[in-house]
């Protein structure tokens, strides 16, 4: 990993491993495949919101008051990077149901590993809530680290990124890149094939959640 200083935590958690078995067998229909990305966004959206800062209120239970730990912040806004982030983001409104929601749209030419940006769409207070970056896969890392530089340029300076499945590169490339957003990924796999999927990874993210080629 070059340089910076990008931190990366693969949660583990039995029903992860589990739903990531499912998740990657070719046999997997879209439907499911869609149902397994949003539980996975979910258990990830768990995992990298549990430092979120806190205070304290008064909660009277039926017995007594007490102090009680609650959110001292707004949530942060959800910012799928289309498509394939449109499958992590159910499950991520599922935890925060009441955060804004922003589109980035992403499309990597296949020859060239590029990504060309072709829509975004921001909550007005996204700068001041900060963002969860949303996308499956974390290959050559060229789309994330587009889409981190785009939010930055509107003015977000607090960004966290989940994926599903990250390639050692894509990790080296956000290092280099946006060494101040933290990583989470369901798990690290090999590295890059001569294509620029992600081995032995889950194939084309957007294709299996759509059902497209
Ligand atoms: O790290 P990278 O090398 O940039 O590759 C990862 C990107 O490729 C996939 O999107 P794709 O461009 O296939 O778009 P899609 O979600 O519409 O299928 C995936 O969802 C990421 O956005
Ligand atoms: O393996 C990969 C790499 C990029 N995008 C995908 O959807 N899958
Ligand atoms: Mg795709």
């Amino acid at each position: 990993m070059s340089g910076g200083v990008t931190s990366f935590t693969v949660p583990r958690h039995a029903l992860l491993d589990h739903r990531m078995a499912e998740l990657r067998d070719a046999t997997t229909p879209p439907a499911a495949f869609r149902r397994l990305l949003a539980e996975i966004g979910a258990i990830l959206t768990v995992a990298a919101t549990a430092d979120l800062p806190a205070t304290s209120r008064a909660v009277t239970t039926p017995l007594e008051t007490i102090q009680h730990p609650v959110l001292a912040v707004a949530e942060p806004a959800l910012v799928a990077i289309l498509r394939a982030g449109l499958g992590l983001l159910e499950g991520a409104q599922r935890i925060m149901p009441a955060a804004p929601i922003g589109h980035i749209g992403m499309a990597r030419n296949e020859h060239t590993l590029q990504p060309m940006e072709y829509m975004l769409r921001l909550p007005p207070d996204a700068a001041e809530r900060g963002v969860i970056l949303l996308d499956p896969m974390l290959a050559t890392g060229g789309s994330a680290a587009a889409a981190c530089t785009r939010l930055k340029q509107a003015g977000i300076t607090s960004i966290r990124l989940l994926v599903v499945v990250a390639a050692p590169e894509g990790v080296a490339t956000m290092a280099a890149a946006h060494p101040d957003v933290p990583v989470w990924a369901a798990a690290l796999d090999r590295g890059l094939n001569a294509q620029g999927f992600i081995m032995p990874g889950l194939g084309d993210a957007g294709d299996r959640c759509f059902g497209t080629e």
